[in-house]
């Protein structure tokens, strides 16, 4: 096809045509999840309309059944907007999440809810999970685990004093940069700001390109970006929202050492989450302090064929003498074989809390 004006014409009267047939298309969605909305109100008046496992179906079906040319993720990306949308008609999801703005977790939070989602930002961890305790948001976003740095470990040591499960997983690849703003001058960068995680993922870059420069560990990536605007000798390194949050210049792109760096982060909330056909499971156990302990409480997996998907060793805050263990399994808690090994490891522990069975992450 040659790109002549006709031909152009008649390519966006098409894509006009075809503009109309989707705009009907949603709105005919939305008026049905509008009904889908007054139909679970009659059956419980303080019902919550968001279904985690729901919504993980239509993205796993929509990515399958598509065969391009647009990708499996972004076609998913732009349903899981209309579904955002179509939920906030009804109710808008409030979502707390470990701030401030622009940090990888306000990325994960959208990511995960839409960005019709109310998302409200907390200086810490805890207060994360204090804002869902006390109903001021329906769901919170913490992150809990780096496939560089390892575990966050505030996150796990929250779950033990929390009543709070977790309803849902994000994974969102982390790329950082080297931001700077109108008053920098870049050839003259002596200090560089960042949190200390994202230092750690980019140590080998800044050895190779910034060995002099003194380095300032802050609270948060957004953070670092906000201090740059000020100092015409100081960079920082954060992610995308943050250099669009603050109008920042990338000097350098994608400076993580390790080219798959991503950040798995936990959606908390006070829901059980029923099953979606390709769930997690996580668990915290306590085991008395004797040889053999661990072996003892993976057995059980290993019988049962089930798969193993994460092992963190925490120490106890309550007994000296304990082992606390978090496991992350394949599976829900209402599947027969699950909840066999759930009763058998309640047996061979100290205690066993369910932090939650919920869908295994989408996007
Ligand atoms: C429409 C529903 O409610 C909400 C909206 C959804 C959607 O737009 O597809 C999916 C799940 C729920 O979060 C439903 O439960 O089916």
């Amino acid at each position: 096809m040659s790109d002549t004006p006709n031909n152009l014409d008649e390519l966006r009267q098409r894509i006009d045509q075809l503009d109309d047939n989707i705009l009907r298309l949603i709105s005919d969605r939305a008026r049905c999840a509008k009904q889908v909305a007054d139909i679970k109100t009659k059956d419980d008046p303080g019902t919550v309309f968001y279904r985690p496992e729901r919504e993980a179906q239509v993205l796993r079906r929509i990515m399958a059944l598509n065969d391009g040319p647009l990708d499996d993720e972004e076609m998913a990306r732009l349903f899981r907007e209309i579904m955002s949308a179509c939920l906030a008609l009804e109710q808008p999801v409030k979502v707390a999440y470990l701030g401030p703005e622009g940090t990888f977790t306000q990325q994960a939070a959208l990511k995960h809810f839409g960005h019709s989602a109310v998302s409200m930002p907390m200086a810490a961890i805890d207060d994360v999970f204090r804002e869902v305790e006390a109903g001021a948001a329906n769901y919170g976003v913490v992150p809990v685990e780096n496939s560089t740095e390892g575990v966050v470990n505030h996150t796990l040591d929250s779950f033990m004093d929390s009543a709070m499960q977790i309803d849902g997983e994000v994974v969102l690849r982390i790329h950082h940069h080297l931001l700077v703003s109108s008053n920098t001058l870049k050839d003259k960068v002596s200090r560089i700001y960042s949190h200390p995680q994202s230092f750690a993922q980019c140590r080998k870059w800044l050895d190779a390109h910034y060995p002099h420069a003194e380095r300032v560990a802050v609270a948060s990536n957004a953070e670092a970006a906000k201090l740059v605007k000020t100092e015409w000798h100081s960079a920082a390194i954060a992610g995308d929202m943050a250099a669009r949050l603050y109008g920042l210049e990338k000097i350098a792109e994608k400076i993580e050492d390790s080219p798959d760096n991503s950040t798995r982060f936990l959606i908390i909330g006070n829901h059980n989450v029923p099953m979606s056909g390709e769930d997690k499971t996580s668990i915290v156990v306590a085991m008395r302090n004797q040889p053999g302990a661990l072996h003892e409480l993976l057995e059980p997996f290993h019988r049962h064929q089930i798969d193993l998907t994460r092992l963190e060793t925490r120490p106890s805050r309550t007994g000296v003498w304990n082992y606390v263990f978090f496991i992350d399994f394949k599976g829900h808690r209402d599947e027969p074989e699950v909840a066999a090994v759930l009763e058998e490891v309640r047996l061979r522990s100290a205690e066993l809390k369910v932090l939650g069975s919920y869908p295994m992450g989408v996007l």
